[in-house]
């Protein structure tokens, strides 16, 4: 037997479907061993070691996704796929929710296998993924958080769609980029897309492309974001913005794995793995009929959900101080060190911008901050900012004083409502200091 060759595993009862499987897999240099049923799956498993495996879904003995949960319990490194009946799309999703990290549907087709094998053959000789110093890190001691670490670099060796929930800021992009970078495909691009910042009547051509003259504008060929992500991740946030007769189109690209630039005839084949966001309860949106039932169920084959701030504020203290050296990188200064003080007025806060809002207050802060390290009151925290005794603020008719040497900054900050540091701010904010 040959041992240098890469070596899979192919479970199927059809006999003429193991042999096609055997010979197209030989032209592709990887040796097939071929299993009949669960058992002898499964003795197989115990005599060598494997770098794919390929499974069909009904077996005489019981079922591939059995056989899934064995490889995932006994060897959770080898990758699984299944093979699926053409068009069941149920069995592909109950398959890779059980852990399997694609499916090809039968007839196989031989591109399709091709891509499968490669991405299989990358996961078995990475395993765990490399940690690259460079590559973006989800940071935070939490329990919550260490989870999410796990389950990232898990879902980075499988092909599932991915939608990952949370509010706005706990970091939904950043975990998909760490599932891309983490995964076979990490070689191919990340392409993320807004979908809720894109005018609705451009969405489609700006997903799937267009061609000249398609529709007023199109002045010129343009490719779209799933040829753009070809080998690689599509990242569509704010998913539950697309308008509903884009979703059709969407549903349509993620089950045929091909696109129709406007304007053109011919599909084109893309092998795009698809991560979306968003942080609107997507349940809600279906049962209001805002989205397409059909299309959360392919989109949503994992979920992951990113936890808000307030339910892990042990993460603050290393969160704060990695955001204020990536504050301190940018503007070549040292970092700001936090006071105790400073540290348990964040800890408190509620945090509705999450991750996001912890960077804009530790900016705003560093900005304003007189002192070697940052004190409570910098934070500019509602329970921290110095009650004004000044009446409400000024209609705008308020007279300015005449000449600007003539300023005093404590008595405009009264006028003002505001306090002299704001003041200072606002001012050096706009030039006028
Ligand atoms: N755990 C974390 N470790 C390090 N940085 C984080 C973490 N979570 C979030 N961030 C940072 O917070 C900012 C916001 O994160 P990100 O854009 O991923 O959030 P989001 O949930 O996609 O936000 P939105 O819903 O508004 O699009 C980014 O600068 C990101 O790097």
């Amino acid at each position: 037997m040959p041992t240098d060759k890469a070596q899979a595993l192919v479970v199927d009862d059809e006999t003429d479907i193991l042999e096609l499987l055997r010979i197209t897999l030989a032209r592709m240099e990887i040796h097939a061993v071929t299993a009949t049923s669960v058992a002898e799956a499964r003795a197989r498993l115990t005599e060598q070691s494997f770098d794919l495996c390929l499974t069909d879904m009904k077996l005489p003995d019981g079922n591939g996704i059995e056989l899934i949960r064995h490889i995932g319990a006994r060897h959770p490194e080898l990758p699984v796929a299944m093979i699926t009946a053409y068009g069941n799309m149920d069995s592909a999703v109950e398959a890779m929710k059980a852990g399997a990290f694609d499916f090809v549907s039968k007839p196989v087709e031989l591109q399709r296998l091709r891509q499968l094998v490669a991405a299989a053959l990358k996961l078995s000789h990475r395993p765990g993924g490399e940690s690259d110093a460079a590559a973006p890190q989800l940071l935070g001691a939490s329990p919550a958080m260490a989870r999410i670490r796990q389950l990232i670099a898990k879902l980075a060796r499988s092909q599932a769609p991915v939608f990952v929930t949370g509010e706005s800021g706990t970091g939904k992009e950043l975990a998909a980029r760490l599932i891309h970078a983490q995964g076979p495909r990490c070689d191919g691009p990340f392409v993320a897309l807004n979908c809720g910042a894109i005018p609705h009547d451009l969405v489609e051509s700006e997903l799937f492309g267009h061609k000249k003259g398609s529709f007023t504008g199109a002045s010129s060929d343009k490719q779209g974001l799933f040829q753009a992500a070809e080998g690689g991740t599509l990242f569509l946030d704010e998913v539950a913005e697309l308008p509903l007769q884009t979703q059709v189109k969407l549903l349509r690209a993620i089950q045929e794995k091909a696109v129709r630039p406007i304007g053109t005839q011919r599909e084109q084949p893309v092998d795009v793995r698809l991560i979306s966001a968003s942080h609107r309860d997507l349940n809600a949106e279906v049962e209001r009929g805002r989205f397409r039932q059909d299309l959360f169920y392919r989109i949503n084959v994992i979920e992951l959900r990113m936890p808000p701030l307030r339910e892990r504020s042990e993460d603050i203290p290393a969160l704060a101080d990695w955001l204020l050296a990536r504050i301190a990188d940018k503007t070549a200064t040292a970092p700001l060190p936090l006071s105790p003080e400073a540290l348990a007025t964040l800890a408190r806060h509620p945090f509705p911008g999450n991750v996001r809002e912890l960077e804009n207050i530790l900016e705003r802060a560093t900005a304003l901050c007189e002192h070697s390290r940052i004190e409570a009151a910098d934070l500019y925290l509602p329970e921290t900012t110095p009650v004004t005794t000044a009446p409400a603020p000024p209609p705008d008719s308020a007279p300015v004083p005449p000449d600007p040497m003539q300023w005093d900054h404590a008595a405009a900050a009264r006028r003002l409502g505001m306090s002299q540091r704001s003041l200072h701010y606002r001012l050096t904010r706009l030039g006028i200091e």
